[in-house]
C-alpha cells in the first residue's frame, strides 16, 4: 500500500500498517523520502507505544498499490497528486483522510470513481520532523463510506485498519460522514486558530462564540445531509482533551498555509448552496485570510 504525504496522519497510518506486516511505500518530496528510506518512521503514542518501523519511500508511485492513503494537506493536494499517475495506481483503492467536504470531486475526476472512497480520521497526530510522528489523542478512529465503491472493498479495508490498531467503521452515507467530521472540526479549527488557544481554552474562555459557531455550522451540516445534532457535537467537543490543538492551529503557529478553503470554505459554499446564513464563519475565515496574507 502507499501513503501520499507521510506527515502527522499519513505517518501514523503508514507506521501502524507497516508494523502490522504490510508493505508500505511512502510518497513524498525527495528529502523526506530519503530520510524515511534511511530511518523509517518513528512514532510516539500513548495508545500505540513508542516504536520505529522501516518503510519504503519514493517521490512517485511506480507500481500499482492495493490501497493509496491520501494524507497531504488540501493546500498541497493538486501538486502531490502529480506523484500518483492514474496509470500507476492500477486498480488500487484511494482513501483520502483530508479534512473538508469538497475534495472527492477532483479525486474522482483524476482516478476511476469506483476506486475513490470517502473517509475521515479522528486523531491528533503531528509530524514534528520528517518521519517523526507524535500521536497525542487517546482516540484514533477512521470512518469510511463510498457512494461509488463496492461495499465489500470498504469492509475489507476497515478490517485491515482495525488489525493495525485503528478504530474503523464503514458507513452508508458519504455526505453525512464528511459533514459529521466537519461539524465539530470547523468550529474547533477556526476558533483555536483565531485565538491561538487550545481546545480547552476555547471551551472555557470563548464559550458563547463556540456555541454560536457550532449552531451556525450544524445548521449547514443538516442542510447538507448530516444529523448534526448540536448537543451531540458539543458532547464530542467537551470530551476532547483540553490540551488538544487543531492541525490548522499548528499550521498557523508554524507559518504554513492554512486549510481555510477546505474547512471554512466548504462550510461557506454549502451555506450558499442551501441559502443559509453563516456570518460568523465568514467573519473568522476573512480574518484568518487577511492575517495569513499579511504574514
Ligand atoms: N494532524 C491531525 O491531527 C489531523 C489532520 N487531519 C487532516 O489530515 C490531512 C493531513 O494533515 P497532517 O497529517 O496534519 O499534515 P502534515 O503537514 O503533518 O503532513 C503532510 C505531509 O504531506 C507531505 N507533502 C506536502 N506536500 C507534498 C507533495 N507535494 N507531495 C508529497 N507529499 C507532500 C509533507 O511532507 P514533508 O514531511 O516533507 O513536509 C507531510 O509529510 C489534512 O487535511 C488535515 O486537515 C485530520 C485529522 C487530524
Ligand atoms: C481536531 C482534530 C485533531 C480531530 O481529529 C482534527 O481533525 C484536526 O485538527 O485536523
Amino acid at each position: 500500500m502507499a501513503v501520499l504525504g507521510p506527515g502527522g496522519v499519513g505517518g501514523l497510518v503508514g507506521a501502524l500498517l507497516a508494523r502490522a506486516g504490510h508493505r508500505v511505500v511512502c510518497l513524498a518530496g525527495a528529502e523526506t523520502a530519503g530520510t524515511l528510506r534511511k530511518d523509517g518512521l518513528h512514532v510516539t503514542s500513548g495508545r500505540f507505544g513508542a516504536f520505529r518501523v522501516p518503510v519504503e519511500a519514493d517521490t512517485e508511485l511506480r507500481e500499482p498499490a492495493g490501497l493509496l492513503f491520501v494524507t497531504v494537506k488540501e493546500t498541497a493536494l493538486a501538486d502531490a497528486l502529480e506523484r500518483v499517475p492514474a496509470a500507476a495506481l492500477g486498480g488500487g483503492l484511494v482513501l483520502p483522510l483530508l479534512n473538508g467536504a469538497d475534495h472527492l470531486g477532483p479525486l474522482r475526476e483524476r482516478y476511476p470513481a469506483e476506486q475513490v472512497a470517502a473517509a475521515t480520521i479522528r486523531v491528533e497526530s503531528t509530524r514534528v520532523a520528517p518521519g517523526r510522528i507524535e500521536h497525542t489523542s487517546p482516540f484514533a478512529g477512521i470512518e469510511l463510506a463510498g457512494r461509488t465503491v463496492p461495499r465489500e472493498r470498504l469492509d475489507h479495508t476497515a478490517a485491515l485498519l482495525r488489525e493495525a490498531g485503528f478504530g474503523a467503521t464503514v458507513r452508508d452515507d458519504e455526505t453525512a460522514l464528511l459533514w459529521d467530521k466537519l461539524v465539530f472540526l470547523a468550529p474547533m479549527a477556526l476558533l483555536t486558530t483565531r485565538y491561538g488557544a487550545t481546545v480547552g481554552a476555547v471551551r472555557e474562555q470563548r464559550r458563547p462564540e463556540l456555541l454560536a459557531l457550532l449552531d451556525e455550522i450544524a445548521a449547514v451540516a443538516r442542510a447538507a445531509g448530516a444529523a448534526a445534532e448540536p448537543g451531540e457535537v458539543l458532547g464530542f467537543l467537551e470530551g476532547a482533551p483540553g490540551s488538544m490543538k487543531s492541525s490548522m492551529q499548528r499550521d498557523a503557529e508554524a507559518g504554513r498555509p492554512l486549510e481555510l478553503d477546505a474547512i471554512g470554505g466548504s462550510v461557506l459554499r454549502a451555506a450558499e448552496r442551501h441559502g443559509l446564513p453563516a456570518p460568523l464563519t465568514a467573519e473568522i475565515v476573512a480574518e484568518l485570510r487577511a492575517r495569513t496574507a499579511r504574514s
